[in-house]
């Protein structure tokens, strides 16, 4: 997945000027203060929104400024709604087709998507009988039920408890193996956990882009600037790198 030259503005709010970014097969993680632009460069990213610049999803289509999002996307946004009287065969199916797949291969698409998150022991309960956990992983499900080689998590793990978010990590990290997983969230733990790469967003632009080892020793040099050495290595890093580059104006 590639975004090159990427610009958004709400009015005359300019929120990206120029995001260049490309993301290889694995976890790439999208890290950014609040208010940075990490939701707009996804929902470019996915076709909700049309921007300027180019993104390209995979060898098989663009998405985004053209509006619409490419097949070979799937995206889980921060917050979505299931009916809670819908069995988790049914939505993850109702998602396949939603997405294109043909409807005597829905209930097929949606088995096997069940089995990627671990949810195929489920099929048939309905979903208002999940765990926020499950709930997740079901999303994600539906996200991939029609086979999408990028996958696309906005805050994946926010408002999960300790256990269910350990579940969903590892659900995620498993996906990650072959396919394209671009995740943004606020949470260091899960970039540092979860990603090969991490792209860090601030003001309209990627300021960031390499492994997590680089991000965390970019400052090591530096001594703490209020004397203690808050948090890991990496989340000092982060900040530093932010407050360098300003926070999101
Ligand atoms: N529909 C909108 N109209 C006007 N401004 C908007 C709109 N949506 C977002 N913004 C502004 O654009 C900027 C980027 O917002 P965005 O939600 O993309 O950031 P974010 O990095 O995802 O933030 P957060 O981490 O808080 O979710 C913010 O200043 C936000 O207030």
């Amino acid at each position: 997945m590639r975004f090159s030259d990427v610009h958004f503005s709400y009015g005359r709010k300019r929120v990206l000027r120029g995001v260049d970014w490309e993301l290889g097969r694995g976890i790439s993680g999208l890290l950014g203060p609040n208010g940075s632009g990490k939701t707009t460069l996804i929902s470019l990213a996915v076709g909700a929104l049309p921007g300027r610049g180019g993104i390209t999803v995979g060898d098989a289509g663009t998405s985004g400024p053209n509006g619409g999002a490419s097949p070979s996307l799937g995206y889980v946004p921060q917050s979505f709604s299931l009916v809670p009287g819908m069995s988790v065969l049914q939505t993850a199916a109702y998602a396949a087709w939603v997405n294109g797949v043909p409807r005597r291969e829905c209930e097929d698409a949606a088995r096997r998507a069940l089995g990627l998150v671990d949810l195929a022991g489920r099929a048939g309960e309905r979903v208002r009988a999940l765990s926020g956990g499950q709930r997740q992983r079901l999303g994600i499900a539906a996200a991939l039920a029609h086979e999408p080689r990028v996958l696309v998590l906005d805050e994946p793990t926010v408002g999960l408890d300790p256990a269910q978010r350990l579940r969903v990590r590892e659900v995620i990290a498993d996906l990650g193996q072959d396919r394209t997983v671009l995740l943004a969230t606020h949470l260091v733990e899960d970039i540092a956990y979860l990603c090969r790469r991490v792209g860090v967003l601030v003001a309209g632009r990627i300021v960031f882009d390499g492994t997590v080892e680089e991000l965390t020793g970019l400052f090591e040099d530096e001594a703490p600037e209020d004397g203690r050495a808050l948090g890991s290595a990496f989340e000092r890093g982060y900040e530093r790198l932010v407050r360098r580059w300003g926070a999101g104006e």
